[in-house]
């Protein structure tokens, strides 16, 4: 065992009942890294650079040049902090789907100023609402970290990206979190470079293949891409197949880079009792799929199923004629 002080303990790992195996870590020179990533596999990429300058980030300093401008914080009565789309809750709301769904957003999203989510964080007490800053970089932060945001390894995203024909860069997402924080499971659908700054996060990942395990709300929820099952509290009579997930797990600290394949389920959290948890991450659309070649992947399927449900909500409009169309399609048709 290195002799190094361990960082966590595995009593900071909420314990669910999934079997889980872990996901390899390479030096960033290691070829095997490039290898995994070819083949869509998540590997933790140790001893980059990519978020270097942003070692010196903790909360004074961030407090001290993240500049006054308004950055989006989630509250939520308990430790999940489940996304939801704004745009879909608002189709709801106007009766797009007809007036039989409601939707309560599990968090609040509101605009705190750095200084205000800050005091609010060193002063949380039990009971109190948990935060956590979400905020896409942009213009509003001041000309340090600009600087700093400037001097990530950019060499080293742009090399991943121009090697594995991934897509423009869309985002670069800064996550503050407060310990206990928990991202349930859900994919995106861009390519993710997933750099660790401050703190220990554990991220549980599933391929696109375990669709039927992971049962996803219907694409036009605004939980859409998120994972109906509660990790805390799984429902095996209406998620049977949730017993037969078998996922990949790493805890993550600073200076690793995990690569997340795009439309792979991440359940994220930032280890209890490990203090704030800040990360960088880099999300990028995915290449042009040159040619198709069979058998399709198993997130192509995903990217079909998901076409075939936006075009049966889009004719039918009452989502609660999707599912029986569905069956009556296939039942006893498909076998
Ligand atoms: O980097 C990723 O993909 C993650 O899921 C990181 C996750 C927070 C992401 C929140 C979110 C989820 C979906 C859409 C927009 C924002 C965490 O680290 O807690
Ligand atoms: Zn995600």
């Amino acid at each position: 065992m290195s002799n190094e002080k361990k960082q966590w303990d595995p009593s900071q790992l909420r314990k669910y009942e999934i079997s889980l195996e872990q996901i390899p870590r390479y030096d960033c020179s290691d070829p095997r890294v490039d290898e995994i990533m070819d083949e869509n596999k998540p590997v933790i990429i140790q001893n980059s650079n990519v978020v270097a300058s942003a070692k010196k980030w903790n909360l004074e300093y961030l407090e001290k040049y993240m500049g006054n401008g308004d950055y989006t914080v989630f509250l939520s009565r308990n430790h999940k902090f489940k996304y939801y789309d704004d745009k879909k809750v608002a189709k709801i709301n106007n009766g797009d789907m007809g007036r039989n769904i409601e939707f309560t957003q599990p968090t609040k999203k509101v605009d705190m100023k750095l200084p205000e989510f800050l005091k609010r964080l060193k002063d949380w007490k039990r009971g109190d609402d948990r935060l956590y800053l979400q905020q896409g970089l942009n213009n509003t932060v001041g000309p340090e970290i600009v600087r700093d945001f400037l001097n990530f390894d950019w060499d080293f995203c742009n090399g991943k990206q121009t090697k594995h024909n991934w897509g423009p860069l869309t985002y670069n997402l800064l996550l503050i979190a407060m310990e206990g924080n928990v991202t349930p499971c859900h994919y995106d659908e861009q390519q993710n470079l997933f750099a660790q700054i401050h703190g220990y996060k554990r991220c549980i990942l599933f391929p696109p293949s375990q669709f039927e395990c992971l049962y996803p709300y219907p694409v036009y929820h605004p939980h859409d891409r998120q994972s109906m099952v509660d990790f805390d509290r799984p429902d095996y009579s209406k998620f049977p197949k949730f017993r037969e997930a078998k996922g990949y797990e790493a805890v993550i600290g600073p200076g690793d880079v995990l690569y997340i394949p795009i439309y792979w389920w991440h359940h994220i959290e930032s280890l209890m009792r490990g203090g704030h948890t800040i990360t960088v991450n880099f999300w990028y659309k995915d290449g042009p799929s040159s040619t198709i070649s069979y058998p399709l992947k198993d997130y192509q399927k995903v990217a079909i199923m998901r076409n075939i449900e936006k075009m049966l909500q889009d004719v039918l409009k009452d989502p609660r004629e999707v599912g029986p169309l569905l069956r009556t399609m296939v039942l006893g048709r498909f076998t």
